[in-house]
């Protein structure tokens, strides 16, 4: 096959034979292909668009604009030198880091692996442990060229289990006759459970039945002792540390709000520590209402100099019932599975999410969807059939982003389950794009201002456009990243081109499907920024001849005071 030719090939389609192995040609032989494969293969059989400038055995040299930097981070700009626009991936990809990943060389190796996100999980280790990988994170960005935005998830008030320590599990066995107490006591289990919470068995019934886990197992309270419960085992299985209590009656959950702040003491320390080490987005565990989401932000933007995004957890009940208000006061969501499985019907929670990800879409929030989503990898070199369709299914419902919970943070194989997740949102994505198989947005009109309803008309008709004219590239210049997101929003065929001059807007777009945030000087000049962020892109190779960009605006220049300065350009690159 022979890929390299001293002709410039444009627009061809090629048939490349089962056995080509497209890594392995470029690492043979010094070919460098400006743009290269639209679609993402690996050694199958697929049908792939060129649209690259290849020269056999020469090494194109890259121009530089003296000076100038386009901000692009190593990964994105090696993903479109590889793949071409088109195959550049789209659902973002956020990983939790814990003692398996936390050195230096594990977090450069997950950032390359396309890590979009960390996630420090405040549940666990100590403050100088989170500092010191967050400081690590920020030195991979400064040093290496990676874009990896840092996010904590506060640990939340949640009744569970007190971590028992070793052994890692134990077995609770059918009839076994068990004691769960506030109290603390020496020694470990069996058969004597100590409860995070006081009053963790407030108005819980004889009867009633207690799970662990969302079904791990599940025990029948058989006696009130104060505010101890002896309870017989009716449904054997496991206790791990931390495990979570839900209590039930009548086939209903018994739903109880123990009076406990959504944000705790701990919480609040937590959160002023994210805010000394600059994070970029703070997770909301357990959040119930609005208001509370609405206070954190307040907090932060008073006491923050950096813009600090609010992400509120879907895990209880109560935040299900209320997740239009949820959604709507928060800056983005993370379907939280785990937890969720606790307090609802597992068989429920697949359309939950469903119901999630569609409202955050219509109210143009980006939503992550987390947990188990690989998790036999905790264990396993390969993930289960079943998992890597629940991957998929996530990415078919225009998930922004996919979440790797242990399966980093503990597990030996995070490197490879982050490349699980890697490719197969890259096929789902193809598959969706080709096959037509996307669900158009009903869209709502969310501004209430003119300004604010033109901007949404723009960013759906500049979509619509982009789609049909097939353009490569949507760019979009950008403030504060309101018309990136409502342009993401639209879920365009092209990759967004973000150019931002502001760092926490850049690190902000990070978790939206599709952007791709660039770091870059703006002036008020409009038309001087595009034909400047071109000539940067074509002087790295990044755009070629012939190559068309959608131009979409958002920095209004001080002298112009009508919005109907916005306009949508298209500009074929010469
Ligand atoms: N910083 C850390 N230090 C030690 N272990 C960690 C750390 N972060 C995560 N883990 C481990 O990784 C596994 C899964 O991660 P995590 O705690 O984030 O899951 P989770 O239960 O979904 O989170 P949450 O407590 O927010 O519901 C857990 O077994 C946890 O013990
Ligand atoms: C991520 C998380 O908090 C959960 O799934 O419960
Ligand atoms: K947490
Ligand atoms: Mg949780």
């Amino acid at each position: 096959m022979a890929v390299a030719s001293d002709s410039i090939l444009s627009r061809t389609l090629l048939k490349i034979t089962p056995s080509f192995s497209f890594k392995t040609q470029i690492s043979a032989t010094p070919v460098y292909l400006a743009r290269g494969f639209s679609c993402n293969g690996r050694n199958l059989k697929f049908k792939c668009e060129i649209k690259a400038e290849v020269q056999a055995g020469v090494v194109l040299q890259e121009k530089s604009l003296q000076g100038l930097s386009l901000g692009f981070d190593v990964v994105s700009e090696g993903e479109l030198r590889e793949k071409g626009f088109m195959g550049m991936r789209k659902t973002k990809m956020v990983c939790t880091i814990g003692p398996a990943c936390c050195s230096e060389e594990a977090l450069e190796k997950l950032a390359f692996g396309g890590m979009n996100v960390a996630r420090l999980n405040m549940c666990h280790n100590s403050r100088e442990w989170h500092r010191d990988v967050i400081r690590k994170i920020k030195r991979l960005n400064d040093e290496k060229g990676f874009c990896v935005a840092v996010m904590i998830d506060t640990e939340g008030s949640q009744i569970h289990v007190v971590d028992h320590g070793a052994p890692f599990s134990v077995k609770a066995e059918v009839d076994s006759i068990w004691l769960f107490t506030a109290q603390k006591f020496e020694g470990s289990l069996p058969f004597t459970v100590q409860a995070k919470y006081e009053g963790f068995s407030e108005g819980i019934e004889v009867g009633d039945e207690l799970v662990i886990d969302g079904g791990m197992a599940s025990f029948e309270v058989i006696e009130k002792l104060g505010n101890d419960l002896r309870c017989k085992c009716t449904d054997p299985g496991l206790f791990l540390p931390r495990a979570k209590l839900s209590f039930w009656r009548d086939g209903k959950l018994v739903e109880r709000n123990y009076g406990l702040p959504t944000l705790s003491k701990k919480d609040w320390a937590d959160i002023e520590f994210g805010i000394s080490e600059g994070v970029d987005f703070v997770a909301m565990s357990f959040v119930s209402d609005a208001d509370s989401i609405r206070h954190l932000k307040n907090y932060l933007s008073s006491k923050s100099t950096k813009s600090i995004k609010v992400l509120a957890k879907i895990e209880n009940l109560e935040s299900v019932l209320k997740l239009e208000e949820i959604v709507e006061a928060s800056d983005g969501i993370m379907v939280a599975r785990g937890d969720l499985g606790v307090e609802i019907p597992l068989e429920q929670i697949p359309t939950v999410q469903e119901e999630i990800t569609h409202v955050c879409r219509q109210l143009n929030k980006p939503v992550i969807v987390a947990s188990q989503l690989l998790e036999s990898m905790v264990e396993y070199p390969t993930p289960t059939r079943a998992e890597v369709a629940d991957v998929s299914e996530a990415v078919r419902q225009y998930a922004d982003a996919l979440m790797l919970s242990g399966e980093s943070a503990i597990g030996p194989y995070g490197q490879k389950a982050i490349s699980v997740l890697q490719m197969t949102s890259s096929r789902m994505e193809l598959w969706s794009r080709e096959e037509n198989r996307q669900s158009a947005l009903n869209q709502r009109q969310l501004g209430v201002s003119l300004p604010d309803r033109i901007a949404e008309q723009i960013c759906s008709c500049a979509v619509e456009m982009a789609n049909n004219l097939g353009v490569d590239a949507i760019f979009v210049y950008t403030k504060h990243g309101h018309m990136a997101s409502l342009l993401s929003c639209n879920r365009p065929h092209p990759p967004i081109f973000a150019f931002t001059n502001d760092d926490s807007t850049r690190m902000a777009l990070n978790l939206q499907w599709g952007v791709i945030p660039l770091l870059v000087d703006l002036s008020d000049d409009m038309e001087a920024n595009v034909s400047k962020t071109i000539d940067l892109m074509k002087s790295k190779g990044m755009v070629i001849q012939g190559d068309s960009v959608l131009v979409v605006s958002d920095l209004i220049p001080a002298y112009v005071t009508s919005t109907a300065f916005r306009s949508i350009q298209v500009k074929t690159i010469v």
